[in-house]
């Protein structure tokens, strides 16, 4: 699903208006009986009291319409308009008329503290003071206002945006934003509901599908891409009946130490449970029996390093090297690195220690091969692409990176970002309960598992962060996030190649691999 700026919907927009001809109070009216239906969906009527701040611009034209339908239906609405400025939209003014017609009375206006309304905790509010259209931070008693709705404890229902948030800009750590339990938003999600610093703002969300001009959105050329499951089933392909498991590749773990030999495990474990035909495990000699015990279908080729892997001579030809989960930063390691690295030719995945050595040694990274797959967390980003301010500077920084080095970061985290050149790819699936030493392993080894069964790079990247997640999100309904952990993770990716295509019925039956 693409994520396109609010310059761009504006766009959008403007573009319906005109190749549907209808007027733009037409869209406001379609856009707020498409909220009101939902709403009524949940409410079913119900007597709560509802208090809709509308601002002047067009999100409070939404607000006052859906007002309307609502009071039409027998709600118990009152609505407040903030009097912020003389300015009003055209069809904030057609709306703000027929909400006359229907209540006989004005909306409530709002111009200092003093005339906030008291809210109780049974209270339903509806936010439609600001949507796409803000363009500085709230201040006075704006600010106050959002403040206030913050502080207390009914349920806020948002419209389009939480009042306050800009879509795809940078905020101020103290910007007044409206936090939302549920939003409504229209035609595509925005690119803040998925960073750290502001996806929290939103609630839960959903995307209404407003029916804007379909070829300005497939024309658009969007500033992410939404990795949701109906693009990871397209993304899915299946397997040929007369195969064999030469047909699936074959993954080769550069991974482990002393005490860190679960990283190989874990890695190697979860290549073979993605569907790799076969993996080897290159590892310390130290690490033969815990390897060969804990998976019995993996092979093992031992370094002559005992505790760290020290030497690096390829033990199999045309394998998907993923290289760095456990191995530490000792010098030798660092050298057998290098190599191992430097003969490959094809793309691999390079993950957790072998990003540190990459960041101590950056004359290295000229020999990664092109399209291959970097996996950081934001520790081992920092080492490689420096600091950065916020999160839309830290996607610069790694598309730079990206396009510079060409190579693909996935950029990890709660909603996990794949970064190719320009293009980036927000993961949907996964839960804090994934934030579990060795998940990251883990996603390591199902990346080079899907490049070694011929996806392409940026496609093995995208599919197995949504297969991640979605194992963690499968898991978590058995163990809870505080029970999942890493090999769980791993035991649930069949489970969550299955759910990919069952339907709702049949979805309470998935099963871990054992
Ligand atoms: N996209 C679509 O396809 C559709 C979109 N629709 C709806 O339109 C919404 C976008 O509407 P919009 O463009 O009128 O902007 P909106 O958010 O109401 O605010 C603009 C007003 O706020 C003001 N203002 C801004 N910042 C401010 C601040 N910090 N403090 C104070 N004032 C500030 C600004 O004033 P100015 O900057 O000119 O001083 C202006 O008056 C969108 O979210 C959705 O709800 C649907 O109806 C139809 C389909
Ligand atoms: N709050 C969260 N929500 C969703 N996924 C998360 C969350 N926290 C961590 N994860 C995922 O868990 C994995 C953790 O990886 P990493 O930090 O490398 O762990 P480790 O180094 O222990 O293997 C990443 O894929 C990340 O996206
Ligand atoms: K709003």
């Amino acid at each position: 699903m693409k994520i396109l700026s609010a310059q761009q919907l504006a766009e959008a927009d403007l573009s319906t208006i005109n190749k549907q001809q209808i007027s733009s109070n037409d869209l406001m009216e379609r856009v707020a009986t498409l909220v009101f239906e939902r709403l009524h969906q949940r409410l079913n009527g119900s007597p709560v009291p509802v208090k809709i701040f509308c601002g002047i611009g067009n999100n409070g034209g939404d607000g006052l319409a859906i007002a309307r339908h609502m009071i039409q239906h027998g709600y118990h609405v009152k609505v407040y308009v903030t009097n912020c400025s003389k300015k009003r939209s055209p069809d904030f003014l057609v709306n703000y008329d027929r909400i006359k017609d229907v209540t006989n009375e004005w909306p409530v206006l709002l111009s200092c503290k003093e005339d906030f309304p008291e809210i109780t905790p049974q209270d339903f509010i509806i936010d439609a003071i600001f949507g796409t259209g803000i363009n500085r931070p709230v201040d006075g008693w704006m600010a106050d206002l959002i403040v206030y709705l913050n502080s207390v404890k009914a349920f806020k229902v948002a419209i389009d945006m939480p009042s306050g948030l800009y879509a795809n800009t940078a905020h101020k750590t103290d910007d007044a934003i409206l936090q939302a339990d549920h939003t409504f938003t229209f035609q595509t999600p925005k690119l803040s509901f998925f960073l750290p610093e502001t996806g929290q703002y939103t609630g839960t969300f959903e995307v209404i599908n407003i029916g804007l001009d379909p070829e300005y959105l497939m024309a658009a050329a969007p500033i992410a891409q939404l990795i949701t499951r109906e693009a990871a089933q397209n993304m899915y392909q299946p397997r040929e009946k007369f195969s064999y498991k030469g047909d699936y590749g074959h993954v080769l773990t550069f991974a482990g130490s002393k005490g860190k030999m679960g990283a190989a495990v874990l890695c190697a474990g979860a290549a073979i449970n993605a569907g790799a035909g076969k993996v080897t495990a290159y590892i310390p000699e130290d690490g033969n029996f815990i390897m060969q015990s804990s998976l019995p279908e993996v092979m093992t080729v031992e370094s002559e390093g005992e505790e760290y892997i020290t030497d690096f001579k390829n033990p199999i030809e045309n394998a998907v090297l993923c290289i760095g989960p456990g191995i530490g930063v000792k010098k030798y390691t660092c050298s057998a690195f290098a190599k191992a690295v430097k003969e490959q030719s094809t793309p691999i995945v390079i993950d957790a220690d072998g990003i540190q050595i990459l960041a101590k040694h950056p004359e290295l990274i000229k020999d990664i091969p092109k399209d291959s797959i970097l996996t950081p967390h934001d520790g081992e980003l920092k080492k490689l692409i420096g600091e950065w301010d916020n999160s839309y500077t830290r996607l610069e920084k790694a598309q730079e990176f990206s396009k510079k080095n060409n190579v693909i970061l996935v950029l990890k985290g709660a909603h996990t970002i794949t970064v190719a050149g320009s293009g980036q790819y927000v993961n949907s699936t996964g839960n804090p309960g994934m934030a579990t030493a060795g998940s990251g392993d883990v996603l390591s080894g199902i990346i080079a598992s899907f490049l070694a069964q011929g996806y392409d790079p940026l496609t093995a990247a995208a599919f197995s962060v949504y297969l991640h997640g979605a194992s963690g999100d499968l898991a978590s309904q058995t163990y809870a996030h505080e029970g999942l952990k890493a090999s769980i993770i791993s035991n649930f990716i069949g489970s969550s190649i299955l759910q990919l295509f069952r339907n709702p019925a049949q979805e309470q039956q998935a099963q871990p691999q054992s």
